[in-house]
């Protein structure tokens, strides 16, 4: 079995690559004039219509060897789908080429090559009948597909009747019945429910040991970090990164180059902190919904930071996070307590924890200052998470709260269950 592995590896490297994309262009022309009606057809005649042109890809070039995994990943709308596409001859490059050497077998779109008038079954055989499979096969695969699908009880309804997802999983499950040389794969994950991606990510595993090229798009960070041995990360139509998954999901979730920098989105009102801060009456209370307190002292920033030390609203779960609280206070307060609490988006409280709990002491502070909480290891899983950050007096009565006025992401790569990732261990011993 290694010995075949071995020889299949030794193979892939001697062969020519599965995919060369070489300098890759796809212009989309968009019209900005929609005529719908007879008359507007008729007018639309004698004049030019306007077009603008849209590029969703710009001179990509890459190339994958046989039996790798590749990831292709990036915001919504930067080009992955289109780039699958044009990999799985849907669409023509405007310009550049595309070589594939071997077998290919898209799974792109919802129900391409689907009649929604043909029941589940009449699907399966039509589409396996195209994809080369006898009539032999096909019956003896049939009932498989189906509960592969989990849809062995609507094996004669109308696709129409379908919903979305029961459509890809359809689709899905028909599509794998013969092993491709290379499978290109979009968002197949986003559509089913834990047990389906199970068997999803199963079959990529499968395949991944038979030596199958693929390519897979998804915004399942984790499922990509756990799958592709290399990813290509994509912005705006451009190719930001091709390399190893776990620098180039790195690379995304902390968009490490300067020109990605984010917005501080996480600074808080200044003008507010400001007329405050100038305000005489020192006892003046703010009384807003997610902002209160007497602000003798006023928390003017809070920056959440990354490994790297810049400032980002997304983190790798189990990666370090920082949060930078800088305050001012006009006159010397004593022993103040700085604290942070974070919430899940269900409002349940993960963590809280202050500077007194925690044994720090601050003595007199008086004037602007940088207070930091570092957090080694961020053991949350993936979800967006609501930070309140606040700086009280001992007794409690608080000088400037921020009640979940802040935000961030976590990207976890695990598929456990939860709010926290405790990093568990299975630890089997057989009784005697
Ligand atoms: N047929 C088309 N005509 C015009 N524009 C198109 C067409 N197909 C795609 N686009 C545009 O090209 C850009 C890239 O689209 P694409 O679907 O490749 O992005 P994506 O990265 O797969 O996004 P998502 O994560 O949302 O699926 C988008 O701005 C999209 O609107």
């Amino acid at each position: 079995m290694f010995q075949k592995q071995a020889m299949l590896k030794k193979n892939a490297s001697s062969e020519k690559p599965a995919i060369i994309v070489k300098n890759v262009t796809k212009e989309f022309i968009i019209p900005h004039e929609r005529k719908t009606t007879l008359f507007e057809n008729i007018k639309g005649v004698f004049r030019p219509s306007i077009y603008e042109t849209f590029t969703a890809l710009k001179d990509i070039s890459f190339t994958v060897e046989k039996g790798e995994s590749i990831g292709i990943i990036g915001d919504n709308g930067s080009g992955k789908s289109t780039l699958l596409k044009i990999i799985s001859r849907i669409l023509k490059p405007t310009r550049g080429s595309v070589e594939v050497n071997g077998r290919i077998t898209p799974f792109l779109e919802l129900g391409v090559g689907f009649q929604p008038d043909l029941t589940a079954r009449e699907n399966i055989e039509v589409y396996s009948t195209i994809m080369g499979l006898s009539e032999k096969e096909i019956a003896k695969n049939i009932d498989n597909v189906l509960e592969f699908a989990g849809l062995t009880k609507f094996r004669d309804t109308k696709l129409k009747n379908f919903s979305n997802g029961m459509q890809v999983r359809l689709a899905f499950a028909t599509a794998i019945q013969k092993e491709p040389d290379i499978l290109l794969v979009d968002e197949v994950l986003a559509v089913g429910d834990i047990d389906f991606q199970q068997k999803c990510l199963d079959v990529f595993t499968e395949y991944k040991k038979k030596g199958v090229t693929m390519l897979f798009v998804s915004h399942d960070l984790g499922a990509v970090r756990r799958f592709c041995d290399k990813t290509i990360l994509m912005k705006n139509g451009e190719m930001l990164a091709y390399g190893k998954t776990g620098d180039v999901i790195d690379r995304y979730v902390y968009g490490v180059d300067k020109s990605e920098a984010k917005p501080n989105i996480q600074k808080c009102d200044m003008q507010q902190s400001d007329e405050m801060s100038k305000s005489q009456d020192i006892n003046q209370k703010l009384e807003k919904k997610d902002r209160w307190g007497n602000q003798k002292v006023v928390i003017t920033a809070v920056q959440l930071m990354d490994k790297y030390g810049g400032e980002n609203d997304k983190f790798n779960s189990g990666d370090p996070m920082r949060i930078r609280i800088s305050f001012n206070a006009k006159d010397p307060i004593d022993d103040p307590v700085f604290g942070i609490a974070i919430y899940n988006d269900s409002n349940i409280l993960c963590y809280g924890t202050n500077t007194d709990i925690q044994g720090l002491s601050l003595g007199t502070i008086w004037g602007n200052g940088i207070i930091d909480i570092a957090i080694p290891s961020l053991s949350l899983l993936t979800g967006k998470f609501l930070l309140t950050v606040a700086a009280h007096a001992k007794d409690h009565v608080p000088y400037d709260w921020h009640d979940k006025k802040y935000s961030f992401i976590v990207v976890s790569t695990n598929r456990v269950n939860g709010i926290l990732d405790l990093r568990s261990e299975w630890i089997y011993g057989q009784q005697s």
